[in-house]
Order: structure tokens, then sequence, then C-alpha cells
């Protein structure tokens, strides 16, 4: 299997451009104030712009109103919408009616009984992305650069197709992919030199590594 891959929280063009240029599947904006990756509307908008076409446009958002949601929807036009926050299956399928956008749900993981939740999701969701459960006293549930025991999703149909998130780097995505066969990996902090600020060449090598994983 090919697994696919997910540069999340860009916020320049030239971050933006290594990753598309790169060949990454998907591009992820963050909508969501606590965030250093946080993107006003505008500026989303421009990079989505330069994104369109050249792979599917995912939106992250945390328990967002249909306010928020509405503005993203007809300002960035995502492909997808990721729920990063507690929504819930009924909210799933309320948000995916309402914007019409396909829905990644993200899934907080630390035990084999949290990966089992995913379940209760794998009918309203088109994917599911587990990442780490964030640190107690944390300001945002995500972009922490920490992973989890990707033992405890053996436990998980492979038949659910998953995104892996949480911690993956450029040194330890061949590893992820190799233990847990995904769909597809979402970084963030990896392919940071601090919170929020991107770096290309750590961009470029991610891909490098997944695409060297998928020959093999
Ligand atoms: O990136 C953020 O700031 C963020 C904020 C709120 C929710 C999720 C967020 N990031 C997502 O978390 C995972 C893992 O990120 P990391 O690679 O461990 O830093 C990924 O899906 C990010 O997009």
């Amino acid at each position: 299997m090919t697994t696919k891959t997910k540069i999340c929280g860009l916020n320049t063009r030239e971050a933006l451009a290594a990753a598309i240029d790169g060949g990454a599947d998907y591009v992820g904006f963050v909508f969501f104030a606590p965030s250093p990756r946080h993107l006003e509307i505008a500026a989303a908008r421009r990079l989505a712009e330069q994104a369109r076409g050249r792979g599917d446009i995912v939106a992250l958002t945390v328990d967002a109103t249909d306010a928020v949601l509405d503005e993203i929807a007809k300002e960035i036009a995502p492909d997808f919408l990721q729920l990063h926050g507690s929504e819930t299956p009924e909210r799933v399928v309320e948000v995916k009616e309402k914007f019409g956008c396909k829905i990644i749900k993200a899934m907080p993981v630390r035990t084999s009984e949290d990966a089992a939740l995913a379940k209760t999701y794998t009918k309203v969701a088109d994917l599911i992305l587990f990442d780490a459960k964030a640190p107690s006293g944390a300001t945002r549930p995500g972009g922490h650069g920490q992973a989890f025991d990707w033992a405890v999703l053996d436990a998980v149909s492979r038949d659910i197709p998953f995104m892996l998130s949480g911690g993956l780097t450029p040194d330890n995505v061949q590893e992820a992919i190799r233990a847990t066969c995904p769909q597809s990996v979402d970084v963030s902090s990896g392919v940071e030199t601090a919170p929020g600020v991107k770096d290309a060449d750590l961009i470029r090598r991610f891909l490098q590594a997944v695409k060297t994983a998928n020959q093999s």
C-alpha cells in the first residue's frame, strides 16, 4: 500500500511550495486561535489558492461553531474539514451535511481503549486520524510533537483506513509506517524549527522518507 502524506500547520508560501512540490497529498491549515499555526481567513485564502488542484486542502478546526465553519467553507472551500476537538459522531454527520466537505476526525490516543473508540466514527467520518493525547494543561489538543505507543493501534481493524500523527519526524516516519500500515501520515512539529516555524528542508526530508518507505 502506498502511504499518503499530509503536512499540517502550513503558514507561509515557501513552506507550502516545499510541501506541494515535494508531493504532499494533503496540505493543512489551522483555524484555532491558541495555536502558533493559526491562520486568519484572508491569509488562508491566499495559501489555499496556491494549493488548489495540487493537493487536497484540509482545514483544521477544534469544536468550531457553525458560523466559523461556514466562513471557512465559503472562503477557503477546503476538500476536508479536520475536526480535532470533542465532536460527537452526531456532530460529524451534521457538519458533513451542512458544509459539504469530507471529514477527517481526530481521535486522541494513549491506550488501546482510546483507539477502539474510533469504531464509533468509521461510518460517519471519511478518515480517522489517530493523534497523541495532549499533555495535561495544554492549551491545544494537538501539535505538540509527541508520539504515542503505536502498538495500541494493533487492536484496531486493519480494514479502517487511518491517518497517523503525533510526533512524526523525517527520522521516525519510516518506522511508524512499518509498525502501523497507515493510509497516510501527518506531521506538523516534526518539520518545524520552533512552534509554528516550518522548515522547507525538513518538509522535503519528511516527504522523501515516505517515498522511500513506499518503494521498499
Ligand atoms: O498544530 C496545531 O497547533 C494543532 C492545534 C490544534 C489541534 C491540532 C493541532 N495539530 C495537529 O496535531 C497533530 C500532531 O501534530 P504534531 O506533528 O505532533 O505536531 C497533527 O494532525 C497536527 O495537524
